[in-house]
């Protein structure tokens, strides 16, 4: 860990959710859970389809309400952002997207075109900033969600298997930027059921399934002894549900 990184870790608000569980007409979706997320971590949320990944996701970043329990941030709100497996973007240009959002954000009109040009060019799409960003492909609107996102410098960022639907080019493109966040210090928190995805990134891991969470645990951990025979068949590639 970086200077930068160690600073901004420290400042990062813990996230705990307590007792959180989520039911819906009678169907319990997620079984009451404990976790604590703390400091600069690269957390992946692992578990096979309908696991509810995506269901903690949305919990943690507060667009759903759990139905039991609480979830509470240390001290104050960190600034979030939370880029989904289908990027929603406006029916305007790329650049456009960015100066709204920018817009949304408070930044003086004068200076939303340049931070909106570099953010283009650090995710290499500067030759596109004209073009709709509803026509451009899917690792090019990941990545024009990503330069979204990186704008307004998030403490904590949310990825709902962002690279699900990409190739290997685009999926390295979305890695490298989980990176960089990671590096300037932002806490990451990421959903994948890419059993070697979540070797390269992740630091801690959160295994789901059956909407239960069984481990928490530090990536080498989880990948070296997983306490359960679901995350140890999981492992093993074998199918999980
Ligand atoms: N808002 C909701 N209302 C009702 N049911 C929901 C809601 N959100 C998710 N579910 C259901 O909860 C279960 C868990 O879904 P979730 O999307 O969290 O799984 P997941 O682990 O992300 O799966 P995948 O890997 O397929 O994306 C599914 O059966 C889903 O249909």
């Amino acid at each position: 860990m970086n200077e930068m990184t160690r600073l901004a870790a420290t400042a990062i608000p813990s996230l705990s959710l307590q007792g959180v569980g989520f039911a819906h007409r009678g169907q319990t979706l997620l079984h009451p859970v404990d976790l604590r997320l703390e400091g600069c971590r690269r957390i992946l949320l692992m578990g096979p389809n309908g696991a509810g990944k995506s269901l903690l996701m949305r919990l943690a970043h507060g667009l759903l309400m759990p139905t039991q329990g609480q979830i509470r941030w240390d001290g104050r709100r960190p600034r979030q952002s939370m880029v989904f497996q289908r990027p929603v973007l406006l029916k305007r240009t790329a650049l456009a997207n960015l100066t709204y959002a920018l817009a949304v954000n408070g930044v003086p009109r004068m200076r939303r075109k340049p931070l909106a040009r570099e953010a283009l060019e650090r995710f290499g799409l500067a030759a596109l900033e004209k073009r709709p960003a509803r026509v451009l492909s899917g690792g090019e609107q990941q990545r024009l969600a990503l330069a979204r996102a990186w704008l307004t410098e998030p403490e904590m960022l949310f990825l709902d298997e962002p690279t699900s639907a990409l190739d290997p080019a685009a999926i390295k493109a979305v890695e490298d930027a989980v990176l960089d966040f990671h590096a300037r210090g932002t806490r990451i928190l990421m959903s994948t059921h890419d059993l070697y995805q979540a070797r390269r990134l992740a630091d801690d891991v959160v295994f789901l399934c059956g909407g239960r969470v069984l481990e928490h645990s530090s990536a080498t951990d989880f990948f070296t002894a997983p306490a359960t025979p679901q995350a140890q068949a999981f492992i093993r590639g074998e199918l999980v549900w």
